[in-house]
């Protein structure tokens, strides 16, 4: 491609960083000089404040106030503290989203629950495409409960539930993890709802990007990931949801004391909390809440509905960035905006040896079997000129043929 579409996409992504620069945090986030890092799908990069604050709990509350913190530094209400946080970001209401387990156990709580709340309906729907989590505790959960799972993509929920009495479940990713595809949360939940069954989301791919709207659609059950755009860090604690109408209902599988009512009378009879505190079981992760608290801040003052805007437009650039450099590999990520989430997904038969071609060059993105180069555009800390930087980079692999070097080929264990 000439200097001249070069020059004229550099002008663009001057402009739409001008565009957008009431959500610009990157001074927030520590991340190395000469990366450009496109997998805060997979792990979110460290904040300034998420550092301070796990500095802060280690040193400070741990160190100093030792057991007392549990009260001085509340670390007891932090789950419900972040999880009020959160519920902001999702459009649910306060009192309706609690962290501490992995976004597993959260989601193995949230669809047993659910469908035990609908004891006379025999099925449970999911993605057979989704991440494999979701499928295998979709599938323990039906197995513990004599249920039957019945795999369905998104696409074809609707006409499923459509007439139908049998599914006391419809359990979805709202962005595909691998796809990048973002699917109608309030059109399955309402097509759930007419049939009689209830639904659960994950949101790991859309919290933090994408206008949830857990309220606004009906939603009946979430759960997502404190690491992936939140930015709490690796292993950070997910959170889940369980919608205001079904707290009373909500039936923890797993009764732990921390869901307990009383649990310092440490009876041995167990009379679940009120409210969203009957979704917790164990003692939480005190650290990881820390820094996926320290990280939120990276939303104070700003807007989802802004952050959804800039997300969108850095995909929608970087999709204009491979035309107009005349990179031509296959999109798979859909190109109305309506149906993205805040990654771009791209078809390469040597996606793993791209990925890593690119990595070498100091764009980070990661690969996705059985061949997607998986480019995720976290939109706190990326600018539009990141985006063609990036853009470049992967033209010049490609057409250097740099993916076909001996040391590209080699899978870490992992990817
Ligand atoms: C859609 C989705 N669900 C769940 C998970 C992971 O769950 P966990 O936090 O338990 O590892 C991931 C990624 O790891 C994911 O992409
Ligand atoms: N959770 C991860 C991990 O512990 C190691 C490596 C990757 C992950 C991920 O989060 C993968 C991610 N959910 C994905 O969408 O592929």
């Amino acid at each position: 491609m000439t200097d001249d579409s070069t020059a004229r996409l550099a002008t663009r992504a001057r402009e739409l960083d001008a565009e957008h620069v009431s959500t610009d945090r990157r001074n927030a986030f520590v991340l190395p000089d000469g990366v450009v890092y496109l997998d805060g799908n997979s792990l979110g990069a460290l904040s300034v404040a998420a550092r301070e604050a796990t500095r802060d709990a280690v040193e400070r509350q741990w160190g100093e106030q030792l057991i007392r913190a549990w009260n001085d530094s509340e670390w007891w209400t932090a789950p419900e503290r972040v999880g009020n946080r959160i519920a902001e970001l999702v459009g649910a209401p306060a009192g309706t989203v609690v962290v501490g387990d992995s976004t597993t156990v959260s989601l193995y709580k949230a669809v047993h629950a659910a469908a035990r709340m609908r004891p006379e309906r025999r099925v449970v729907l999911t993605d057979p495409d989704s991440f494999p989590t979701d499928v295998h505790v979709t599938r323990g959960v039906c197995e513990q409960l004599g249920l039957t799972l019945e795999l369905v993509s998104p696409g074809d929920a609707v006409a499923r539930l459509e007439g139908s009495d049998d599914v006391a479940l419809a359990s979805y990713s709202q962005v595909d993890y691998r796809t990048g595809e973002l699917w109608d949360l309030a059109t399955i939940t309402a097509a759930a709802h007419d049939a009689g069954a209830l639904s659960c989301w994950d949101l790991c791919h859309s919290a933090g990007v994408v206008e949830v709207g857990l309220t606004a659609g009906g939603a009946d059950f979430a759960v997502g990931c404190g690491y992936k755009y939140l930015s709490g860090g690796p292993g950070a604690p997910a959170f889940v949801f369980v919608a205001p109408e079904h707290l009373a209902d909500f039936t923890n599988p797993i009764l732990g004391w921390n869901g307990h009512a009383t649990p310092f009378a440490m009876s041995p009879d167990h009379v679940a909390a009120d409210g969203i505190t009957r979704a917790r079981v164990g003692t939480p992760p005190v650290l990881g809440i820390a820094a996926l608290e320290g990280a939120l801040t990276a939303y104070d003052g700003l807007d989802v509905g802004d952050v959804r805007r800039r997300s969108l437009s850095l995909t929608a650039f970087f999709v204009e960035c491979l035309g107009g450099l005349g990179v031509d590999l296959p999109v798979v990520t859909p190109a109305d905006d309506a149906r993205r989430g805040s990654q771009v997904s791209l078809r390469h038969p040597d996606a793993y040896a791209v990925v890593q071609a690119l990595i070498a060059r100091g764009v980070i993105g990661d690969f996705r079997e059985p061949d997607i180069v998986r480019l995720g555009f976290a939109p706190l800390y990326l600018s539009h000129e990141d985006v063609l930087a990036a853009a470049v980079l992967l033209r010049d692999v490609l057409d250097g043929r740099e993916f076909e070097r001996a040391e590209f080929a080699t899978r870490a264990a992992v990817t």
